[in-house]
């Protein structure tokens, strides 16, 4: 069992009878939901959102109950994996692509539950590249908008050579090389407000729980103080 595997199952063992619970994407999120899967073929009663189309794919495979957004106003519980977390819990995500859907499932959940392995613990947010999604409308001007307010490199994600890479959403993904990130909540109020960004990975003060797997399968849990 690798660390991903490792943190992804633990945290499954959050999920309780009865439970609405929003399923995270990526590949720590992968086998959380495979966990999940296993404990409903054993009885387990939930119903589940998933955060991108991957993962409702995966969690049908799995014959997890799939429910809509709006047949519910609260998720007991979410788990998500993250590109980049800190001492604080802050994390970065969006590296597959999900963060809309990841942000309003993880901040709609009572409990989130972040799944990750060691490699993604850091010091300082700011190494990976910051996920923004961008409207496709007047793109050019959102992504001068950004390149005029900070020094950072800003890419368009392709899909390949020809294409721009579009989310579940039908929007656009900007990658923005900001390096070392001094004050993310600051900077997450600041993309908030700039118009034509949908919403960016940066994910400020909603992870409660920190699951952490390590290459030797075991795992570490943090809390949010
Ligand atoms: O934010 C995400 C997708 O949008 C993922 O949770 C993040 O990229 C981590 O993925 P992985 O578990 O594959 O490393």
């Amino acid at each position: 069992m690798n660390g991903k595997q490792a943190a992804g199952y633990l945290a499954a063992d959050w999920v309780k009878d009865g439970m609405t619970v929003g399923l995270g994407t990526g590949s720590t999120a992968y086998w959380a939901i495979e966990r999940l899967g296993q404990r409903v073929a054993e009885g387990l009663l939930i119903q589940a959102i998933a955060t991108s189309s991957a993962s409702e794919e995966l969690a049908r495979k799995y014959h997890i109950p799939m429910i809509e957004a709006a047949q519910v106003d609260r998720l007991d519980l979410a788990i998500d994996g993250a590109d980049e977390v800190d001492h604080e819990l802050q994390l970065i995500k969006g590296g597959g692509g999900a963060l809309l859907r990841e942000k309003l499932v993880a901040l709609q959940a009572d409990h989130f539950i972040v799944v990750a392995d060691d490699s993604k613990k850091v010091d300082q947010l700011g190494v990976f590249k910051l996920p923004i999604e961008i409207v496709p409308f007047s793109y050019e001007w959102t992504l001068r908008k950004l390149r005029s307010l900070y020094p950072a490199d800003f890419q368009l994600r392709q899909q390949d050579t020809n294409q721009l890479y579009v989310t579940d959403n039908g929007n656009y993904i900007v990658d923005a090389a900001f390096g070392r990130i001094e004050d993310a909540a600051l900077l997450a109020q600041e993309l908030d407000h700039v118009t034509g960004v949908v919403e960016h990975g940066l994910f400020i003060d909603i992870t409660q729980t920190l699951v952490l797997g390590f290459a030797d399968g075991h795992t570490e849990v943090i809390e949010k103080k």
